[in-house]
């Protein structure tokens, strides 16, 4: 009887059912692999070799598998320790909430299982071999412990989004596969400078969600997004009267309070009111970075992207520059750029000779990049004075459609090295295809989705690229999350 003939005939599970299991793997996503009675089950918030009681909260589709949530461990696996957040805790909720299922695991088995999904991501769906050594001993970074962290991985976030409930104008976050929030007293996850404003305990009446940051040069921006039903005018002094009172003078503390309003469908209902700045007055914060010794500093908006971990830019920043090994004059392109935080490195190493051309689709990120490596921009070193950095704001594919023609015109040069950062979704086949087409000599590839990662890189080994060195980098600890670094060459022997 083959394996899938078995499964078919297995008794199919009950949401809410209770079964014994005894996860094999880590899986990509943040689940665990188990079979039960020859089903695959994804277990959330389990561990490789411990035997527990999950229950089944959901079912693949035609009940090819199952997923579940450990609530009662029978035989403890050794890597197995208390939850330093009690609300993402299945063993201690029904309904944990999401953004931390990883912490019941020690963090060096936390990046154990982050190394082997890279590793597999790379074998299963980019092809390379699962034996080669560069996936068998693939390196995996602890980031270092973030200023005042009250636990190992703990306080590294320097962005963070609430949702805040409507009842009761509460900061709240959702469980994993729910959509009902639960309000949160704190979120041990969020940098220390965050945590000390207590969000918990304010309640922000008529606000719909708040996102709230930090920089690396101590300005904080917490913006409130408040519904179209709601008067701005009234919601915005109402809770700048309570930062004021819980503390103190917020322009002196470097705080500034943005109010916008929420998009309905893609655009503003009704006339776009303009946003609201209190506080310190700044829309934007200024971050900074030391690479290779070179201080660097962006403008990033409040709610524009910016790497999550404190000590993110500086370290990927130092691996991108390490891997890319620019040399003056060189042509970079910097895909997915954001607000320019590898556009500035790259520009530094080029030199005055050198062109970087810097892709964002965000209108936000992509006009403080253009603001960034504007003549005197902040992002400019005295090494990228005159390097000529173009900031292209847009779809990354349609701009390359345009910059290719332009390449083969002889308007613009093409790339020495293509760095590329996409969202989680990776860059896909089209995108992948019309860099290959450029021929660039090295592709560095920044992934935040190892499956992403490997989709990609079967595209660019299709295409004659070889996969020369893989790092991976635990910026989201507690979290499944991993940051992988690849860095391609294109390839011109005979072997492959
Ligand atoms: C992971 S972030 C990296 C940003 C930047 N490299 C950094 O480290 O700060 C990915 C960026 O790609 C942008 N993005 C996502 N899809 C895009 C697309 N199809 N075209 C252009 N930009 C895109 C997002 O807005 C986001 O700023």
């Amino acid at each position: 009887m083959t394996e899938q003939t078995q499964q078919n005939q297995a008794p199919e599970f009950e949401v809410g059912q209770l079964v014994e299991v005894t996860p094999e793997r880590a899986a990509h996503g943040g689940a665990f692999v188990a079979r039960v009675d020859g089903r695959v089950v994804f277990v959330r918030h389990g561990l490789v070799g411990e035997t527990a009681t999950a229950r089944i909260t959901g079912r693949g589709p035609k009940g090819r598998f199952f997923f579940a949530d450990v609530v009662n461990v029978d035989v403890p696996g050794i890597a197995r320790r208390p939850h330093p957040w009690s609300a993402a805790d299945s063993l201690a909720h029904a309904h944990p909430l999401g953004g931390m299922e990883y912490g019941h695991i020690v963090p060096t088995v936390q990046r154990r299982y982050k190394k082997q999904v890279v590793a597999e991501q790379l074998a299963r769906l980019g092809g390379v071999p699962a034996e080669h050594p560069m996936l068998t001993d693939l390196p995996i970074h602890a980031l270092p412990e973030a200023p005042g962290a009250t636990g190992e991985g703990l306080n590294w976030r320097t962005r963070a989004h609430f949702t805040v409930e409507r009842a009761t104008g509460k900061i709240a976050m959702f469980p994993h596969n729910s959509g009902t929030p639960v309000p949160v007293d704190s979120f041990p996850l969020v940098d220390s400078r965050i945590e000390s404003l207590g969000l918990g305990e304010l309640t922000f009446t008529g606000v719909k969600r708040l996102d709230v940051a930090v920089s690396a040069t101590d300005m904080l921006a917490l913006v409130f997004t408040v519904p179209a039903s709601q008067n701005m005018v009234e919601v915005a002094d109402a809770v700048e009267a309570t930062c004021q009172e819980a503390w103190g003078n917020i322009e002196d503390r470097l705080i500034t309070l943005i109010f916008t309003a929420e998009k309905q469908a893609g655009r503003r209902r009704g006339a776009k009111p303009a946003d609201i700045v209190r506080g310190a007055g700044n829309a934007a914060l200024l971050e900074t970075a030391t690479v290779y010794a070179q201080d660097f500093y962006w403008n990033v908006a409040a709610n524009g992207f910016w790497q999550i971990h404190r000590f993110a830019p500086e370290i990927l920043g130092n691996a991108v520059l390490d891997m890319a090994r620019l040399r003056k004059s060189q042509t970079v392109y910097d895909l997915y750029s954001g607000a320019g935080l590898f556009t500035a490195i790259a520009a530094d190493a080029v030199g005055d000779r050198g062109t970087v051309l810097s892709v964002e689709g965000s209108p936000l990120t992509s006009k403080n990049a253009a603001d960034n490596f504007a003549e005197d921009g902040p992002s400019r070193t005295h090494r990228s004075e005159r390097t000529t950095v173009r900031v292209e704001r847009g779809d990354v594919s349609r701009v390359l459609t345009g910059v290719t023609a332009e390449v083969k015109a002889g308007r613009f040069p093409a790339p020495d090295v293509v760095i590329a950062d996409p969202s989680r979704e990776g860059c896909g086949k089209t995108v992948m295809q019309q860099i290959a087409d450029l021929n660039p000599p090295t592709v560095v590839y920044v992934a935040c989705d190892p499956a992403a990662l490997g989709r990609d890189t079967a595209y660019l080994r299709a295409s004659g690229y070889r996969l020369m060195r893989v790092e991976a980098f635990d910026m989201y600890p507690n979290t499944h999350h991993v940051e992988t670094l690849a860095v391609f060459t294109k390839y011109s022997g005979s072997q492959r």
